[in-house]
């Protein structure tokens, strides 16, 4: 899977990050489609013009965004959701139809706060149409995250749902309201140094700090990696300053990360964090380093050509 978290600075800045853990890569790179750029969306949804940053592909010139945000600071990302996502099979009468595929490039391109794409999303229905014979239909959902909020999108055999997101954390299958219950089982755990206790004549010491957090699951799983994010963001202190900020959303990924030897895929493949970003709307600037590469890259939205009409790939 991959893991999402969104958090504020102090002075309520966005930073938003993923994990995008897989067995191989996609070939993709930091994309910057400027706002000039002409999309013909699939099924005529409005294009709304704001120029995208974020990580992906393209494809028969159709930037395809694993996580993106606009220069206004709404981001997105999608997570794997297999066994639990259904699309429509084809554009619904009396809908916004908006093809699986362009989802992420979709909301970036339109709005500037979750309150708007939230509003507008009532009345969207996903498509699940290939983007091409190469790439096949991803099942996924999606977390989408402002200054103020994040939620949840969640499209399956009934249909849309939403959810407001007080833990600003997303993992993968099964649904957001499942893992959110599944906090409950862990809301013993606590980052206070723990006191002595006495059982029956024997005093108990503790080993040292941490020890409060006994019963945190350390497995790979999608809802244990979402009780590890959701526990990490809820507790990291405020930071002041970018360099800080991104280095508390890599390390909170961090937290949450595959590496190789741990959780074996079909075929005998290791399934690792490929990748890890941040993006930082204070300066619209995306930073990653990847499995292979620890150092952290960052391209900011005005390295790029904005006044240019064409989609942009750091090298
Ligand atoms: C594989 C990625 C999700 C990773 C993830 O959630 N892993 C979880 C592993 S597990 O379940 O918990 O085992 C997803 C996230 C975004 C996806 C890509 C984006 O949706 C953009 C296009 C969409 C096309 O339909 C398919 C190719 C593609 C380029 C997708 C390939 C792949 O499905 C990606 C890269």
């Amino acid at each position: 899977m991959c893991t999402g978290v969104r958090f504020t600075d102090a002075d309520g800045n966005l930073y938003f990050g993923r994990n995008l853990d897989w067995t191989v890569d996609y070939g993709e790179k930091v994309t910057m489609t400027p706002a000039g750029f002409t999309y013909q969306t699939k099924f005529g949804a409005p294009d709304g013009k704001r120029a995208v940053l974020g990580m992906g592909i393209t494809c028969d010139g159709i930037p395809l965004y694993f996580d993106c945000a606009n220069e206004n600071g709404l981001a997105v990302g999608g997570l794997n959701f297999p066994g639990y996502a259904q699309y429509e099979e084809g554009p619904v009468d009396g809908k916004t139809n908006v093809a699986a595929y362009e989802f992420p490039f979709w909301i970036a391109r339109n709005f500037d706060t979750v309150d708007e794409a939230e509003a507008a999303l009532k009345d969207v229905a996903i498509v699940g149409v290939p983007v091409s014979d190469e790439y096949p239909v991803s099942m996924l959902h999606w977390i989408i995250a402002d200054k103020d909020r994040s939620i949840i999108v969640e499209y399956m055999a009934d249909g849309l749902h939403l959810y407001h997101n007080p833990v600003d954390v997303l993992t993968n299958q099964p649904t957001f309201g499942y893992h959110l219950e599944n906090l409950r089982n862990y809301m013993g755990a606590k980052p206070e140094f723990p006191a002595t206790e006495t059982w029956d004549k024997l005093e108990l010491t503790p080993w040292g700090s941490g020890t409060s957090m006994f019963g945190l699951p350390g497995d790979y799983s999608s809802p244990s990696r979402f009780v590890r994010a959701a526990y990490a963001n809820a507790h990291y202190p405020d930071m002041k300053g970018e360099k800080d900020n991104v280095q508390r959303l890599l390390k909170t990924l961090q937290n949450s990360a595959f590496i190789l030897g741990g959780a074996e895929v079909a075929g005998g493949q290791f399934e690792k964090t490929i990748y890890s970003s941040c993006y930082s709307a204070l300066t619209n600037t995306y930073y990653y380093n990847t499995y292979e590469d620890y150092t952290v890259k960052a391209h900011a939205l005005s390295d790029f050509d904005l006044t240019s009409d064409q989609i942009q790939q750091a090298a």
